[in-house]
Formats: C-alpha cells, sequence, structure tokens
C-alpha cells in the first residue's frame, strides 16, 4: 500500500505567481493591520475597507496562473498510487487551476458566504457594504473567508487525513498562525515522516525532520521528482 501523503500549503507557494505573501518584505500585512481587514470586528467596524482588500485580490487571484510549483503537486496528485491530500491556507483558486484539489481550511476568495443565513454563492468579482444574499436577501454578505478569531473550515476532515498519513510536507508557509502551524505536531505524532520546503527557515523549521531551502518553483518539482 502506498504511502498517503498530507501537503500544507501557503503564500509562499503562489508568491511565484505575483500574488504577495502576507509577512514577507512589503506582503499585505505591511500594507493593511490584520485587525482592520482580516476580522470580524473589523468588518463589523468598517465593510467597505474590508470589500477592497478582498475585491483588489479577487481581481489579482483571478488572472494569476499556477507556477511550476502547483503543477508539480497536481502531477503528483494525479499519478502517486497513494493518496495525496492538499490543505492549502491559500485564498487563491491556484491549485485548482493546476488541476489539483485542494481542501481551503481559510476558505476562498472566489466565494461569498451569507451571515445570516449561512448560504453560499460565487463571489462577484466587485462586493460592496450590504451585498444582498440572493438566497434570504439580506444584506449580509461577506466575502468567504476565515478571519482571525473564526474557526477554520474543514477541521475534522483535516484531523483526520494527518493522523492516518505517512508523510507530512509543508510547502510556503511562515508557520506564525493556529491551527495550521500545529499540524506537523499531530502528524508525527502519528508516527508520519515529515519536510519543510521553504525559501528560508520559518516558525516551525524545528519541527520538521527534513528540510529543502529554496523558491517553491524549483525545490517543489525537484522534490516531486
Ligand atoms: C497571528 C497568530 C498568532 N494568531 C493565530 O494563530 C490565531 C489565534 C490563535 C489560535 N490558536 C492559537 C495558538 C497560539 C497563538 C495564537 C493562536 N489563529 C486564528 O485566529 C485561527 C484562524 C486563523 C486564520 C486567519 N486567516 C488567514 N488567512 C485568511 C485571510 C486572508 O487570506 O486574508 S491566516 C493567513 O496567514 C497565515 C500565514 O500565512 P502564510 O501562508 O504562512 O504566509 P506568510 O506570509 O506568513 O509566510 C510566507 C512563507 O513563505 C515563504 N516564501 C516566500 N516566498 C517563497 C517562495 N517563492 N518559495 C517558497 N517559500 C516562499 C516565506 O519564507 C514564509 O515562510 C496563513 O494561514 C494565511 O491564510 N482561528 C482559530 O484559532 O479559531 C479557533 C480555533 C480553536 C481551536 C481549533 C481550531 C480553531
Amino acid at each position: 500500500m502506498a504511502d498517503k501523503i498530507v501537503i500544507l500549503t501557503g503564500a509562499g507557494i503562489s508568491a511565484e505567481s505575483g500574488l504577495g505573501t502576507f509577512r514577507d518584505e512589503g506582503g499585505l500585512w505591511a500594507k493593511h493591520r490584520i485587525e482592520d481587514v482580516a476580522t470580524p470586528e473589523g468588518f463589523a467596524r468598517d465593510p467597505a475597507l474590508v470589500h477592497g482588500f478582498y475585491n483588489a485580490r479577487r481581481v489579482q487571484a483571478a488572472s494569476a496562473v499556477p507556477n511550476p510549483a502547483h503543477t508539480a503537486l497536481a502531477r503528483l496528485q494525479r499519478d502517486w498510487p497513494g493518496e495525496v491530500v492538499i490543505v492549502t491556507q491559500n485564498v487563491d483558486g491556484l491549485h485548482e487551476k493546476a488541476g489539483a484539489t485542494a481542501i481551503h481550511m481559510h476558505g476562498e476568495l472566489s466565494g461569498a458566504l451569507c451571515f445570516a443565513c449561512g448560504h453560499r454563492w460565487t463571489a462577484p468579482p466587485q462586493m460592496s457594504p450590504g451585498e444582498p444574499c440572493p438566497a434570504c436577501a439580506a444584506p449580509t454578505g461577506r466575502p468567504d473567508i476565515v478571519w482571525f478569531g473564526e474557526m477554520p473550515y474543514h477541521m475534522d476532515e483535516i484531523e483526520d487525513h494527518l493522523l492516518g498519513c505517512d508523510l507530512f510536507a509543508a510547502i510556503g508557509t511562515s508557520g506564525q498562525v493556529y491551527p495550521a502551524a500545529g499540524f506537523v505536531q499531530g502528524a508525527a505524532y502519528a508516527g508520519a515522516r515529515t519536510i519543510e520546503l521553504n525559501l528560508a527557515e520559518s516558525e516551525i523549521t524545528g519541527a520538521f525532520e527534513d528540510h529543502r531551502i529554496g523558491p517553491a518553483s524549483e525545490v517543489v518539482p525537484a522534490w516531486v521528482a
């Protein structure tokens, strides 16, 4: 029985597709305060600011193309005799554009959510305050994104995959945000081998047995090959 592989991806895998990361030089959090644009409180305080932040990223992500790291993971998922599960913190659709399937634990820019009735629909390119819900007609549409202080999506499914995997890999993540940053401990505890692929050391480098340092577009295809 071929190994089961779980791969966690972060903003670093999409950096070479032109999508800014959060914490690197000139990253998203250098230009915006997390509290203002990525918390439910910030959305309640100034929905126009938050919609503006995600509208700009939605347009950028729509024209972005996958890089060799995304395509290598799609190939691995297609050709590996065992199960390959991609869990992403990213809200861009680049894994899917590369032909892979991924569990979006922090939501997707392409999605809209009604915080009154819970209905989900495809987000229009530009959302605005009071965005009407097509199901309950209430003016309560928000980006379908997991903000700080909110429970990430698909956690039970993800935990099942972590406890049953033979190899856990993390690609392009700084390991500063939980619960994603704790996945390596869960997988290692369940007996999985662990590898980190990143441009530089991260907050959780010490938790991994193996490492590949370099740009994702180079180290990921080399690792998959
Ligand atoms: C800041 C941090 C301390 N705070 C948290 O972790 C909080 C609070 C918290 C919970 N538990 C804790 C325990 C301890 C301390 C704090 C907490 N967590 C939460 O609020 C979470 C919700 C967090 C989700 C917030 N939303 C995001 N994103 C969507 C929004 C949006 O996209 O706008 S988080 C966002 O930042 C996170 C980190 O970003 P990265 O992807 O890692 O990107 P970053 O820029 O940081 O790093 C890039 C990396 O790539 C590398 N790189 C760059 N270029 C390349 C390149 N070319 N190639 C390769 N690598 C490269 C760089 O070297 C770097 O290492 C990602 O998750 C990303 O999605 N919710 C929650 O905990 O709910 C309750 C709960 C309780 C129990 C069980 C479950 C839940």
